[in-house]
């Protein structure tokens, strides 16, 4: 077997990404990420758009397979695994498109992917943290807010018993309000232990959430702030993101 199939190195680390390359056919796109995220850390990939945030998530649970370099997730190499493993190592994705199927109910969607783990949240748990989706249940997927989609986006991953989130943008298009919910959600998920990697365009959003940023730009990580030194240096990460 070779060392990669075999890999599995003990640390706090959920994540480990290093010397990512990513392509869409013949387009490189992403040219050698490397960052990590830790056990109960919220970490957030920020950059303008076409950076390569979302791609980089893509390619680290597979979804995007014509990649190269070393993704360890729970310290296990997880480049040569098919999808449904890496799911099994307690990895949630949630896309920028939210995923929600129009023609099924909310409760058909949530209980659409198959558990991973076996302490994933019970209906009550999700109803608790979610209360909008109980009096949904029965709704069609295209009949739900944005709010609620990303809401049941959220909760379908929770109740598979993923540990570790990949949120990509989950308050783009949403009002302040709705925004601010999700923010205390996930607020709520990080008190737990949860550990996040987030994709956000909103800085703000990403500030009151996340224990360290990285900036990607042209398919690279060019710049790493803890949350301290983010609110030091406001006016380089906004120059970062053109706003
Ligand atoms: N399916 C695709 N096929 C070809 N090129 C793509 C595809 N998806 C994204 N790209 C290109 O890859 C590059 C990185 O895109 P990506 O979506 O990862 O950026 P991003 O940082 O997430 O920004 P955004 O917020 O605009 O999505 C961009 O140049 C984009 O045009």
């Amino acid at each position: 077997m070779s060392a990669l199939a075999t890999t599995t190195i003990q640390d706090s680390k959920v994540l480990h990404v290093c010397d990512l390359n990513a392509w869409y056919g013949e387009s490189h796109v992403l040219h050698g990420v490397d960052f990590n995220v830790s056990r109960g850390e919220v970490v957030t990939l920020l950059g303008r758009n076409g950076a390569g945030k979302s791609t980089t998530l893509k390619a680290i649970v597979g979804l995007l397979r014509t990649r190269k370099g070393s993704v360890l997730i729970e310290g296990t190499e997880t480049m040569n695994l098919p999808s449904r493993r890496v799911a099994g190592l307690g990895i949630g994705y949630v896309p920028e498109d939210r995923g929600i199927y129009a023609t099924l109910t909310v409760q058909e969607n949530l209980m659409l992917p198959p558990q991973v783990r076996p302490d994933g949240f019970s209906l009550e748990q999700i109803f608790n943290l979610f209360p909008n989706l109980k009096a949904r249940l029965t709704s069609y997927g295209d009949r739900l807010s944005g709010g609620e989609q990303q809401m049941l986006a959220m909760a379908r991953v929770l109740r598979t018993g993923a540990k570790f989130l990949l949120l990509d943008e989950p308050t783009e298009g949403l009002a302040p309000v709705i925004v601010e919910q999700i923010g205390n959600m996930l607020q709520q998920l990080k008190r737990q232990g949860y550990s996040m990697l987030l994709v956000e365009q909103n800085f703000e959003f990403a500030q009151s959430l996340a224990d360290r940023h990285y900036i990607v730009d042209q398919g690279r990580v060019v710049d790493a702030f803890t949350a301290a030194s983010a609110d030091r240096e406001q006016a380089k990460i906004r120059r970062y993101l053109g706003v």
